[in-house]
């Protein structure tokens, strides 16, 4: 283990086979004259040095570390590519502005603090970096390390202060995606720094020297991918919030009596599924036991949908004051609008003696389930992909990332009741090849109403002597209990 001062070459260890660690590091050496490869050489610490000319590194196949930290030159990597047993890279406080040659090797560790680097690039195929220094350089996106999954400490301190990444409206977020969407300040005082990039880089156990906590790494993806239940709990949280500050209302049609809830029936699933359709129906047929809730949208009105019955349609200015007037149950965002179901669109149902019936999401549904309200839930899930494609295309509404996102959501309600048994009160399969899906659901349903009503035979009349609530209950439970047997 050779320790120099003021050497000027290096000639002198060129004929130590046996040499393993060399420390020349705080030299004045200049050049590598007559330094020969050393077989057995696994350490090198050249750093604090004056070189203007790195010898070519391509005979040093043996090194495991490398340390090249202050040698002052520009062009130095130059056969570091054929060092494959490198494990351990410094290259500090050089003036390096691009990394090159780098993608072959299998480093654990790499500093390049200090340098003149403006982004990250060819560290992508790094598979097996665990450490990684780039503080003090001019970098403003954390892009080109989305693959790095080993890499558990980063050091970033110091980089250009500039908004790197732009917020992106496009709802389907892969993971790369977001390393595009987050938007984040690289200087350090801002709030978000710390989470955007515990966010973007979910294997890191240290950050900027400091040790990256649970908290913050459950605050960053509730901050940027929050999980559905979680954004259901703040939208809950803010309406009931809202609420608590205006003058209190007493709701008394859809107060929970003590012996039952409010009754309501709720059909979710994927956007066009036919769930809308179904509820007005419903409404239309059975109009003495159900009429719609309507619920209040940013988005513009289709052709043929009217205010007031299909939405009520309002600005998105008003949709706010709504939200501050505490006036929701809940609201979702919804392919860039807002949707939400108003107390008084229930209470307006209610007040007539009538159940309320509703379609809404999965977010409405995992948010509702967080209210006072016990509404059951019927999920109506498209079965054949072909042919749901086809229906959201023949309405001619939708773009196709509309269309892809709607059908990706098909997985998101199916995992859902797998996940959660219960969760639905009741799945309605749709799409037969002969039928489009509301006809088909419908059909089970008015036949199966239409029996119990009007056939005397039938022993299921006893719902029409229990008091009316009850009554609307049982209406419900038939329908949640009838797509068992059918
Ligand atoms: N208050 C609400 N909460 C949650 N989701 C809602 C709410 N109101 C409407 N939605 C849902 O938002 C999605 C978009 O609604 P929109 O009316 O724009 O869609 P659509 O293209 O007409 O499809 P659909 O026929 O399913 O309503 C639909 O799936 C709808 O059920």
């Amino acid at each position: 283990h050779f320790n120099f001062s003021q050497l000027l070459d290096l000639s002198c260890v060129s004929h130590m086979p046996y040499l393993v660690i060399l420390d020349a590091s705080h030299n004045e050496i200049s050049d590598f004259f007559g330094f020969e490869p050393l077989k057995n050489l696994k350490e090198v610490d050249f750093s604090h040095n004056h070189m203007t000319k790195m010898k070519d590194l391509s005979a040093f196949s043996s090194l495991a570390k490398l340390n090249l930290d202050r040698i002052l030159t520009e062009e130095y990597i130059s056969g570091l590519e054929q060092c494959c047993g490198l494990t351990h890279l410094s290259l500090a406080h050089n003036k390096i502005s691009r990394i090159s040659s780098l993608d072959r090797l299998h480093i654990t560790y790499l500093s390049l603090r200090g340098n003149k680097l403006e982004r990250i690039e060819g560290l992508e195929n790094l598979k097996s970096l665990q450490v990684l220094d780039l503080s003090l350089n001019q970098i403003n996106s954390l892009c080109g390390l989305e693959n790095l999954h080993l890499l558990g400490l980063i050091n970033m301190e110091k980089n250009m202060s500039s908004t790197c990444i732009k917020s992106s409206e496009d709802e389907r977020r892969t993971s790369t995606d977001l390393f595009f969407c987050i938007s984040c300040d690289w200087t350090q005082e801002q709030p978000d720094y710390r989470l955007s990039i515990v966010f973007l880089l979910q294997h890191l156990t240290v950050l900027d020297q400091e040790k990256v906590t649970a908290e913050e790494k459950v605050s960053s993806i509730n901050k940027y991918d929050p999980p559905l239940d979680v954004v259901a709990a703040r939208d809950h949280m803010m309406h009931l919030v809202y609420e608590m500050m205006q003058p209190h209302v007493l709701y008394d049609s859809t107060l929970p009596s003590a012996d039952s809830p409010y009754p309501m029936l709720v059909l979710t699933g994927p956007q066009c599924c036919g769930k809308r359709e179904l509820a007005h129906r419903l409404c239309q047929e059975f109009c003495e036991y159900f009429a719609y809730g309507i619920c209040h949208t940013t988005r513009g009105p289709y052709f043929g949908e009217e205010n007031g019955t299909d939405y009520h349609f309002v600005t998105e200015e008003d949709f706010q004051n709504m939200i501050h007037m505490g006036k929701f149950i809940q609201t979702v965002q919804y392919g860039g609008h807002s949707y939400g179901l108003t107390r008084d669109a229930i209470e307006d149902v209610a007040k007539e003696g009538l159940a309320c019936c509703v379609h809404m999401e999965l977010e409405g549904v995992l948010s509702l389930k967080n209210s006072y309200f016990e509404p059951r839930y019927i999920l109506l899930i498209p079965t054949q992909v072909e042919q749901y494609i086809g229906h959201l295309s023949s309405r001619g509404f939708y773009t196709p990332a509309q269309i892809d996102i709607a059908v990706s959501r098909i997985e998101l309600y199916a995992n859902t009741n797998r996940g959660r048994p219960g969760f639905f009160d009741n799945i309605i399969p749709c799409g037969t090849k002969s039928k489009p899906f509301v006809s088909q659901c419908f059909t089970m349903v008015w036949n199966y109403l239409f029996d119990i009503n009007m056939n005397p035979n039938n022993t299921n009349t006893h719902i029409h002597t229990y008091s009316h609530r009850v009554n609307l209950h049982q209406m419900i439970y038939i329908l949640m209990n009838m797509y068992t047997y059918t």
